[in-house]
């Protein structure tokens, strides 16, 4: 009985890692037994909770935290940030997301993947994102954008408020099946099969497998959890399977996602050997040589379909529900795309896009205030010493930079709870990580920008938006979700721009 509590107690001092911190030289907060200082995050959410401990020590570079048991390096500084993310990159080439391969269905997508074979996957599907690509898939706006009017034009017709975030959710996901997959997706019928899956990618279920995973890697791994929900992950599988199938049996190409990888499949598997296919080889650094198989590079479209949808759409209605509040802007932005329209006569295209500065503005001053993710994560994979304080970390060290809090902290951006488009031009404001930093950086970034550039100016170039008396201002961010989307609907008022 002795030996049990004492055995007992030994595990929980072992998990607990009380002096952790003590010792290297850096501020800390004092952690609890087993919970860390992590009740922020369970009784008040995501937002508050990264804010709260943001500004634990506002005057540190960094600072020492227990997530739970795990110890986690808060870098508070951008400078610092960027040797991490930027100059020393190949001391960091993990993120906190982990990747376990043998139980996760999506653990081998290239968010998750790190070392050489991240280095492998990333080198092959970037070919995919060259502006030329991402120009020609910009086309599906032009598929997607009547289907949103018409939405528009029925809330017009019926008097009645539009979901802003319903219909941008719709419009994004629309956009993204056609570039990943080469179809249009049913997001704007009834009983789609595809509008769902935005919300169970980024359920309140996924924010809990997302902190197993940042707090324990070998836990998540030994309780065989998935990172994303599964049923909708083999939803997407199925169709991709049919359309490649489809494509190689009857000779179909296409400009998307699919054609990349049976172009891929192609080239990787004509001069394989079936028993090399079998064998699972590992880099020097522990990581796995990837195959290229089929169920590898579902992987990597099933990462673009998740991770372009919620975070586009998401920003898209930030940006909406800013300037329905701020009137001024909005007209400034609208006179801006106007005069573009008037002189060529067409919709504003993206090569036109240095004449619209104040949407531009608006666009970033959203990725700024809600950023999609609000805290980037490295873990260090090579022993590293800070130069500012001589720190040493080893391999295994998590750090977090909280974007969320650090683009909303004065010292950095002037009033920054104010939305303001301008003051993203002239000199450029501080660091700006909403889309990551070095060689990790978004791989979807210039598609997501492309994307918010030509459905911001078409909607502000025929319709004026102004906040719904139901809209629950201010909204604030979702605190149980892993994104940083809206927790209670942005409804809109529209009506119709007459030149
Ligand atoms: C507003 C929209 C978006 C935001 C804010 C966003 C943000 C991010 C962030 C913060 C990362 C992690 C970067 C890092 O670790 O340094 C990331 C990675 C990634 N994003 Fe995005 N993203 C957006 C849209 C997209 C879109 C539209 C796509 C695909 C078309 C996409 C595909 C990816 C991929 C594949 C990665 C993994 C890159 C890697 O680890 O090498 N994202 N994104």
């Amino acid at each position: 009985m002795w030996l049990l509590l004492v055995g007992i107690l030994a595990l929980v001092y072992w998990l607990w890692k009380p002096f952790y911190w003590k010792g290297k030289g850096v501020k800390y907060l004092v952690p609890y037994p087993l919970i860390g200082n992590s009740m922020g995050l369970i009784t008040k959410g995501n937002s508050t909770f990264r804010r709260d401990l943001y500004y634990a020590f506002p005057d540190e570079k960094m600072f020492g935290f227990h997530l739970f048991t795990q110890p986690i390096l808060c870098i508070r500084d951008p400078e610092i940030a960027v040797d991490v993310f930027v100059k020393d990159f190949e001391h960091f080439t993990a993120n906190g997301l982990g990747s376990n391969q043998e139980y996760d269905l999506s653990g081998g997508n290239i968010l998750f993947l790190h070392g050489t074979q991240w280095k492998e996957m990333r080198n092959k599907i970037s070919p995919f994102f060259t502006p030329a690509k991402v120009k020609a898939m910009m086309n599906s706006i032009d598929v997607t954008m009547p289907k949103a009017v018409k939405i528009l034009e029925e809330n017009l017709r019926a008097g009645s408020a539009c979901d802003i975030g319903n219909l941008f959710t719709r419009m994004t996901n629309d956009v993204i099946t056609q570039a990943c997959f080469g179809i249009e997706s049913d997001a704007f019928e009834k009983n789609s099969a595809f509008l769902p899956l935005a919300d169970l990618f980024f359920s309140p279920h996924t924010n809990v497998m997302f902190t197993i995973k940042a707090v324990s890697q070998s836990l998540f791994k030994f309780l065989r959890l998935q990172s994303f929900d599964l049923d909708s992950s083999l939803f997407l599988k199925r169709i991709m399977k049919n359309l490649v199938e489809y494509r190689k049996e009857n000779n179909v190409q296409g400009h998307d996602f699919v054609q990349g990888i049976i172009e891929i499949l192609d080239k990787e598997h004509r001069t394989v050997d079936e028993e090399r296919m079998k064998k699972i080889e590992y880099y020097p650094d522990g990581t796995r040589v990837p195959k290229f198989d089929f169920d590898e590079l579902f992987l990597q479209a099933l990462i673009i379909f998740i991770g372009g949808v919620e975070s586009t759409a998401s920003t898209m209605t930030w940006i909406f529900y800013e300037l329905a509040k701020n009137q001024e802007m909005q007209d400034r932005c609208r006179e801006e795309v106007m005069d573009v329209v008037k002189r060529t006569g067409s919709p504003l295209k993206l090569d036109q896009q240095n004449e619209i500065p104040t949407v531009l503005g608006a666009i970033n001053e959203a990725l700024r205030m809600y950023p999609a993710f609000e805290i980037n994560s490295r873990i260090c994979t090579k022993t590293y010493t800070f130069s500012d304080n001589g720190l040493t970390i080893e391999p295994g060290q998590t750090l977090w930079f909280p974007t969320g809090p650090y683009q909303r902290d004065a010292k950095h951006f002037p009033d920054p709870d104010t939305f303001d488009p301008l003051r993203w031009q002239g000199e450029k404001p501080g660091l700006f990580t909403t889309f990551g930093l070095g060689p990790r950086l978004c791989l979807g970034k210039s598609f997501a920008l492309s994307q918010m550039i030509l459905v911001v100016s078409r909607f502000l170039q025929n319709y004026k938006f102004t906040l719904n008396s139901k809209t629950k201002v201010p909204v604030r961010p979702h605190e149980r979700r892993p994104i940083n989307s809206p927790s209670s609907p942005v409804l809109l008022d529209i009506s119709r721009i007459v030149d």
